[in-house]
């Protein structure tokens, strides 16, 4: 089963993530199967007010009260980030918008990722491919994770001949085993792939809640205190640590996480945290058919060490760096949405079986292009093919 190939064009990826911690974009040039270039990024974060609108948001669907306002922050963000990046970049003919995920209930209201690609396109003059996930939930999926078929063109181009596993440490953790012998990413066993639990969002939630910070930076704090044992060991009695994939999480989907933590100091209860967050990545590696080579790890949290440092404790595989196969662990989520963007504008699947449980490989996403300019007096109407992944002006 090959996979058909056009020619590769850039594209400008975007990912809002879990973190609420701000919006990353980076340029890849690919045909939505192989990885050409990997360009320049970018990365614009939310000031304290604009995160405060997303976090209040959080959990909300389309039409509640707060959700046009959570929108607007997001797109105003990712205006001011890419707007700049075009102007200088005027090779790129695509965006790829994920927007900011404010719900995630795959098995009943589905899925909701704030912000309107309509729009972004009609302000950036671009088109843009978004809404990346309602299409595999309609089908049945998960509706996430969806980095993993970029994840299979990023070991391919590493050139891996054996399974390896990457590993996103963001809000949430997800894992993809990538097969390097499958033909394409669709196919039977070439990819599985599921969120592995809570990763750094309640290690932010516990700096926010307890020292009015944004985050455990370096780990210190987590590496200053004890790991309560019997609290762990209970934490990991979570059933979804157990459920086989496909499966996916919410944010705040561990609501007894942070109430287990109370009773401990600030110190014992981000070391606690911390270990959970590997021990459940650790958890994950149990539901994979083989042990991976190598976990390569990507996202905010490979810059905690007392993390990373709990991860390699807990696992039988050698862990490194995603920086250790030339990638940049800050933007490959961002990346990853660039190629999906490609992929979606030439109706390619975006999950299949093994990354969202999607009864078989499936396209999504929508594609907006910005509204042609109303036609001069006298000049002839646009062609219908007009706009079609051209040159911006
Ligand atoms: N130096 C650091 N020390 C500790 N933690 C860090 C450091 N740098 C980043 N982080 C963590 O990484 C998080 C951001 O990670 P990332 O940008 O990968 O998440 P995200 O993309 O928002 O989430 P998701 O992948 O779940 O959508 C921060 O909120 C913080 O918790
Ligand atoms: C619903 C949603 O936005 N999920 C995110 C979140 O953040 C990490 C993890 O949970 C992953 O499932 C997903 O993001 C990445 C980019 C993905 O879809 O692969």
């Amino acid at each position: 089963m090959g996979q058909t190939q056009g020619a590769p064009v850039w594209a400008l990826g975007t990912m809002s993530g879990t973190s609420l911690d701000g919006v990353d974009a980076c340029l890849v040039r690919t045909d939505g199967v192989h990885i050409h270039d990997i360009g320049p990024g970018g990365y614009r974060p939310y000031s304290g007010s604009e995160r405060a609108v997303l976090r209040a948001a959080l959990g909300l669907w389309p039409g509640d009260p707060g959700v046009a306002e959570a929108a607007a922050v997001v797109e105003d963000a990712h205006a001011a980030l890419l707007a700049p990046l075009l102007a200088r970049h005027p090779e790129v003919r695509l965006v790829g918008f994920h927007g900011q995920t404010l719900a995630h209930d795959p098995a009943g209201r589905g899925t909701h990722q704030a912000g309107c690609g309509a729009r972004l396109a009609a302000r950036l003059g671009c088109p843009v491919a978004w809404d990346f996930r309602t299409a595999d939930v309609a089908a049945g999926g998960q509706g996430a994770p969806l980095a993993p078929f970029y994840h299979f063109a990023c070991v391919a181009r590493a050139g891996a001949t054996v399974p390896v596993a990457m590993l996103n440490l963001g809000g949430v953790g997800n894992l993809t085993w990538v097969d390097p012998s499958a033909p394409d990413p669709g196919a039977p066993g070439a990819l599985v792939a599921f969120d592995t639990g809570p990763a750094n969002a309640p290690l932010d939630d516990l700096m926010a809640a307890r020292r009015g910070g944004v985050q455990d930076t370096d780990g210190v704090l987590a590496a200053s205190g004890r790991v309560a044992e019997g609290v762990l060991q209970r934490l990991l009695t979570a059933p979804y640590l157990r459920q086989p994939p496909p499966k996916s999480l919410d944010r705040n989907d561990f609501p007894d996480l942070l109430p287990a933590l109370a009773d401990l100091s600030d110190a014992d209860a981000l070391a606690t945290a911390t270990a959970f967050s590997a021990a459940c990545v650790a958890a994950g590696l149990a539901h994979l058919p083989q042990p991976p080579a190598r976990l390569l790890v990507t996202g905010g949290g490979r810059h905690n060490p007392t993390l990373v440092t709990m991860l390699a404790q807990r696992c039988a595989c050698p862990v490194a760096p995603v920086e250790s196969i030339g990638l940049d662990g800050d933007l490959l989520e961002a990346q990853a949405f660039a190629h999906l963007a490609v992929r979606v504008s030439r109706g390619l699947p975006l999950s299949a079986p093994g990354t969202t449980g999607v009864p078989a490989p499936c396209a999504g996403g929508r594609l907006s292009r910005p509204a042609p300019l109303p036609a001069a007096p006298g000049a002839r109407a646009a062609s219908p093919s007009a706009g079609q992944e051209r040159s911006r002006p």
